[in-house]
């Protein structure tokens, strides 16, 4: 079906009262600014319907138009839908519908084990994010998840770069370098910032999160991320050839060699994986500001202030290496591992993510961050 616009109604998988609408062109998803500019606008032609012109309008319309009242009888057949499957507590049964919350790995990884399946994937509610599971219940999540799509694009668009988000681990960008030929272009956090960098930086063919989002410049960049993936990943490429994937897991299953696991497995033989791997929250204490003078309100002006503390203290340390090419927060390495301190998307905290190839080259990472913020965090680094 040809179409200019839709719009997606889809629950939250953070919180049961948070469901939202995401809104599509056919050039692509809508960004925060935009649907800020949409509201503004509709509140401008508001305020300036004249009273007289709205009244006007209502009459007009009571006796031309005929009331149907279609949403009772439609939701309610989705009503009972939701009821029937979900219960009335307007909650998912079983766990909330994230494909990194662990519970929900731990049923699709059982489903997998109990079914001798191939491959398990997992969705999240509006099916943008996904994980997968192979036969032996290895969870192909985060840097995985990405290193499989990468040896599955560079198969075939030789030398391309993957653009990443911001938290991808450096065996990562050694596996699709060294081992994959690629090119790692490590860019923001947010789904929707690495697509649009493909899409207007070096010609690239795969834009990829930690977080399970993703798009293919063959689907056209879609951010409908996890619903491309899937489709391209197991059925049809845009190229109308039968992809790898399966075709693999059911070459080396009809040549009695193995089953999913090892066809998976091989593909992303390589990336070495950090021993520890860390997120914090970190929530800013507003009322014990230890900040400069001047800096007065906003959660952005806090972090940023922050930010510059924290890149102050690393920048005059010999044992802290500033990322060379970085662009969000503070990206720094240094006992073997590194870490990122950034402004949430979304939320008043900033995330503190640490790789370290032990507990105590983290702890030191942790460390210079909470020495340059702790007095103006809730949360201390522990
Ligand atoms: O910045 P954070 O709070 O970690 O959230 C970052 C995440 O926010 C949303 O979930 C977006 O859909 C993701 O694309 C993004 O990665």
């Amino acid at each position: 079906m040809k179409s200019s616009t839709f719009n997606l109604v889809s629950s939250y998988y953070l919180s049961f009262n948070k469901n939202r609408f995401k809104f599509f062109t056919n050039a692509g998803g809508l960004k925060k600014p935009d649907i800020k500019d949409i509201l503004e606008r509709d509140a401008e032609i508001y305020k300036n319907f004249a009273v007289e012109a709205v009244m006007n309008s209502k009459k007009i319309t009571s006796t031309s138009v005929k009331r149907v009242d279609y949403m009772t009888v439609y939701t309610s057949d989705l009503v009972k839908a939701v009821r029937k499957a979900a219960g009335d507590t307007g909650s998912f049964p079983n766990h909330i519908s994230n494909p990194v919350y662990k519970p929900a790995m731990k049923a699709i990884t059982q489903v997998v084990l109990n079914n001798k399946a191939d491959l398990g994937i997992i969705f999240d509610t509006d099916v943008d994010r996904l994980v997968v599971v192979d036969s032996t219940g290895r969870e192909f999540n985060r840097n995985r998840l990405i290193a499989l799509m990468s040896a599955i694009v560079l198969e075939e668009h030789i030398g391309t770069p993957i653009v990443i988000d911001s938290v991808t681990s450096d065996g990562l960008t050694m596996f699709i370098e060294k081992k994959l030929g690629g090119k790692h272009h490590r860019f923001k956090r947010g789904y929707k910032n690495i697509i649009d960098e493909a899409i207007l930086g070096e010609e690239s063919h795969l834009a990829i999160e930690t977080s399970g989002h993703g798009a293919l410049k063959g689907n056209h960049w879609l951010d409908d991320g996890a619903k491309n993936l899937t489709l391209w990943f197991c059925f049809l490429y845009y190229t109308r050839q039968p992809v790898k994937i399966l075709n693999k897991l059911a070459s080396a299953r009809a040549a009695g060699l193995y089953g999913g696991s090892k066809v998976l497995i091989d593909l992303v033989d390589g990336p070495e994986e950090p021993v520890v791997v860390e997120e914090m929250r970190l929530k800013i204490n507003r009322k014990r500001p230890n900040l400069k003078e001047g800096i007065c309100g906003s959660f952005r002006d806090y972090g940023e202030a922050m930010l510059n503390q924290l890149e102050n203290r690393t920048d005059s340390d010999p044992k802290f290496q500033k990322a060379p090419i970085n662009f969000e927060g503070v990206s720094v390495s240094g006992f073997g591992g590194w870490f990122l301190l950034r402004l949430s998307f979304h939320f008043p905290v900033l995330p503190l993510n640490i790789e370290a190839p032990s507990y105590e080259d983290a702890v030191k990472l942790g460390l210079i961050v909470d020495a340059a913020v702790k007095e103006n965090l809730w949360t201390h680094l522990h």
